[in-house]
């Protein structure tokens, strides 16, 4: 690899690259002081923290390729030029002999009060394998970590806040997972199988299924975590005796919840992260199992970077959050609402100096990202009397979150079991700065009784809304405009499809006896036979493929049955009549009366015929969805399924294939086959 071992005290005299807020900028080392010393605050705070050496880890010899310059700078030598090095410049860097309680004092015991009033935060640990993540996060019983130094804290603030005000109570909960090969894990149920990840509508990343136990003490949290850790997967590399094969995330969740007649409960998350390390194959020695492992975690961690890429990126492109199950997760900590602190844990031999390069650029890129933190809270005013239950009802149980998901809940039990299960008419408002998305308002659409224009609208909402949740927030500013249109458009579009039918029902009324006027309901032009009240939702103007123009009838054929029409529509209002049935939707298509005469086909003009099965042939082999859905007695559903039979076999040689699709029966072919022929001659 060609190392150069630097001499540092020869560096003073040598040109440096600064590396600063941004990318790789070279300057002179007289400009090194001030160019890349910006005070300007990043919300995600990169700390890095340098390993002591190990001479076991330095076979050549070569000493270390980094040192510190000061409380927030480093340097590494250029290996592109042995007389140069690049520095850094970072919110806190820690040196070899930072102890635990330090990093855990100006790092992370800043961030905690966040979570006590609603608020999320992450710490997590970044860099190469053996570079001391684990021994940051979670230490030993000499030298804690930040895992328990972080746990002991929160109890500690919560007997704080709870001797200031008697006004709030808190509870306090855990959740530990890993993602081990791009599964989620509960580490707290070992047996149990990948877990799935969800997002709700407001942004929050679910696991349902996950376990959450309260907890009542700090001592309690131990009794729970270090049975869990072992769970973890660990296995011996070369680089590392004991090395992580999996992301580590700890959950701690800590609800307050407010007495008195208006229960306020702010739910605050912070998530303690030990990362895998990033790792070279050639030097892990990685085989097998091992190799299989490192892939998952190199490639978890790439899309981490591209993740941080993307938000660094100017004009709002794609954020990757959903290329892996870890970036997934810590969308709250990147570009999300939390609070986040990165430690870059980096380690000083040669051996680690492209892995320890690469660190540091990342951790260079991390500082320009932007969280947006905000309080998640619920209100909940109760006309019960009853307040809502919260964490307390399940204290002392481990219980597994999937239990409180109540399913069609609209406050969103499923999407956020954070907020718990509220009593009976209650009110609950959540609050925060983000905007909502409408998924509560398409719910409410009654979808049973919508006309094809509205339900075009309403798959329009549900479409956008689909988009909304993997959108960066401006857009969805945008988005949520175009919501609202449709939404107006849908109550315009029942409005209308009200005054249709109240219309269709007074002349129904006035006209007992006689046909209702065309002129005065165009959509009923083919007047439907008298109703009764209790029938009139069945006049609905569903199809407004009925409105046919005259038949282009065969001379020599008469229509027999239907003498005094020329017009299948009216040809089945006749028959209407007489068996004084009401027909609706698609599937019994008034189309079907007149498709009940054997001999239609013979009526019919030969050469209109021939035309027409060509013309539905066509359809079949290159009409749109929408198209194929336009042909008679096909559904979105038949539709999709010819358009798949078209992608595997090709096109339909005649209208008669069609009985290849499955559902597709002799005998609704027949009924498809004269209903569009007649639908088709009549145009
Ligand atoms: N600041 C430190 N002080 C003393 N020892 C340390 C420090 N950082 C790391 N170590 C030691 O270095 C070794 C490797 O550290 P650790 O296991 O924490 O690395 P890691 O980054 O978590 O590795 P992996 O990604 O492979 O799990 C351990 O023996 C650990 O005790």
């Amino acid at each position: 690899m060609g190392m150069i071992n630097t001499n540092w005290s020869r560096n003073t005299s040598v040109t440096v690259c600064l590396l600063g807020e941004h990318m790789a900028q070279r300057v002179g080392v007289s400009d090194a002081g001030t160019g890349g010393a910006s005070k300007r605050v990043s919300r995600v705070r990169v700390a890095v923290r340098l390993r002591p050496y190990m001479e076991a880890h330095d076979e050549k010899g070569e000493g270390p390729c980094v040192r510190g310059l000061g409380p927030q700078s480093l340097e590494i030598t250029n290996w592109r030029n042995a007389t140069e090095t690049l520095q850094y410049q970072f919110d806190v860097f820690y040196g070899e002999q930072a102890s635990q309680q330090e990093v855990f004092l100006s790092s992370v015991k800043p961030v905690l009060p966040h979570v006590l009033s609603g608020q999320n935060a992450s710490i997590f640990a970044y860099g190469p394998t053996g570079a001391g993540k684990t021994h940051t996060m979670l230490g030993s019983s000499e030298q804690p970590g930040v895992i328990p130094r972080a746990v002991r804290e929160v109890f500690h603030l919560v007997r704080e806040r709870e001797k200031e005000s008697e006004d709030w109570e808190y509870s306090v909960g855990m959740s530990y997972l890993e993602i081990y090969n791009e599964k989620v894990l509960d580490l707290l149920a070992p047996n149990s199988q990948d877990l799935p990840i969800r997002e709700d509508k407001g942004r929050n990343i679910l696991i349902p299924g996950l376990t959450h136990t309260p907890l009542t003490s700090f001592s309690h949290f131990h009794t729970v975590f270090l049975p869990a850790s072992l769970n973890r997967t660990t296995a011996s590399t070369k680089l590392n005796q004991r090395s992580s094969r999996s992301h580590a995330i700890l959950l701690i969740k800590v609800v307050r919840s407010q007495q008195g007649p208006t229960h306020r409960q702010q739910t605050g998350k912070l998530y303690l992260v030990d990362l895998a390390g990033s790792e070279d194959n050639r030097r892990t020695g990685n085989q097998g199992l091992r190799l299989k492992e490192s892939g998952a975690i190199n490639l978890s961690l790439f899309t981490l970077s591209k993740v941080v890429d993307a938000l660094n990126a100017s004009g709002g492109c794609r954020v990757p959050y959903r290329d892996s199950k870890l970036t997934r997760l810590l969308q709250d900590s990147l570009g999300g609402s939390a609070h986040s602190v990165m430690i870059t844990n980096i380690a000083p031999e040669y051996k680690y100096y492209f892995d320890t390069f690469t660190a540091l650029n990342f951790a260079a890129k991390s500082k320009l990202i932007v969280n947006r933190p905000f309080v998640r809270e619920i209100v909940c005013s109760s006309t019960t009397g009853k307040r809502p239950q919260d964490e307390k009802g399940s204290r002392g149980t481990a219980e597994p979150q999937k239990k409180k998901v109540k399913a069609g809940d609209k406050e969103g039990q499923e999407g956020n079991p954070d907020c718990v299960p509220r009593p009976s008419r209650s009110v609950c408002v959540y609050m925060h700065c983000c905007p909502t998305t409408t998924a509560d308002t398409v719910a409410d659409a009654p979808t049973g009784d919508l006309s094809p224009p509205v339900s075009s609208v309403l798959d329009r909402l549900l479409a956008l809304e689909k988009l909304m949740m993997g959108t960066p927030e401006r857009e969805r500013l945008n988005l949520l405009k175009t919501v609202a249109q449709s939404r107006r458009e849908i109550q315009e579009l029942k409005e209308k499809q009200k005054e249709l039918e109240s219309r269709a029902l007074q002349l129904r009324e006035a006209n007992s006896t006689t046909e209702p006027l065309a002129q005065d309901l165009p959509l009923f032009q083919n007047s439907l036979p008298p109703l009764s009240r209790k029938q009139s939702t069945a006049a609905r103007p569903k199809k407004q493929q009925a409105v046919v123009s005259p038949l282009q009838v065969s001379q020599e054929c008469p229509l027999q049955p239907c003498t005094a029409v020329n017009n299948p529509v009216l040809c089945s209002s006749v028959k209407r009549k007489q068996n004084g049935e009401v027909l609706e939707g698609k599937e019994n298509s008034v189309m079907d009366e007149c498709a009940l005469s054997s001999d239609w086909e013979s009526r019919l003009d030969p050469a209109v015929l021939e035309k027409s099965r060509q013309h539905i042939l066509q359809v079949l082999n290159s009409g749109s969805l929408k198209e194929l859905k336009a042909l008679q007695l096909i559904g979105d559903k038949k539709a999709k399924l010819i358009m798949g039979w078209r992608e595997v076999h090709g096109s339909f040689s005649q209208v008669e294939d069609l009985k290849n699709i499955e559902g597709i029966t002799a005998k609704r072919f027949s009924s498809f086959i004269k209903a569009n022929l007649l639908s088709a001659v009549g145009r």
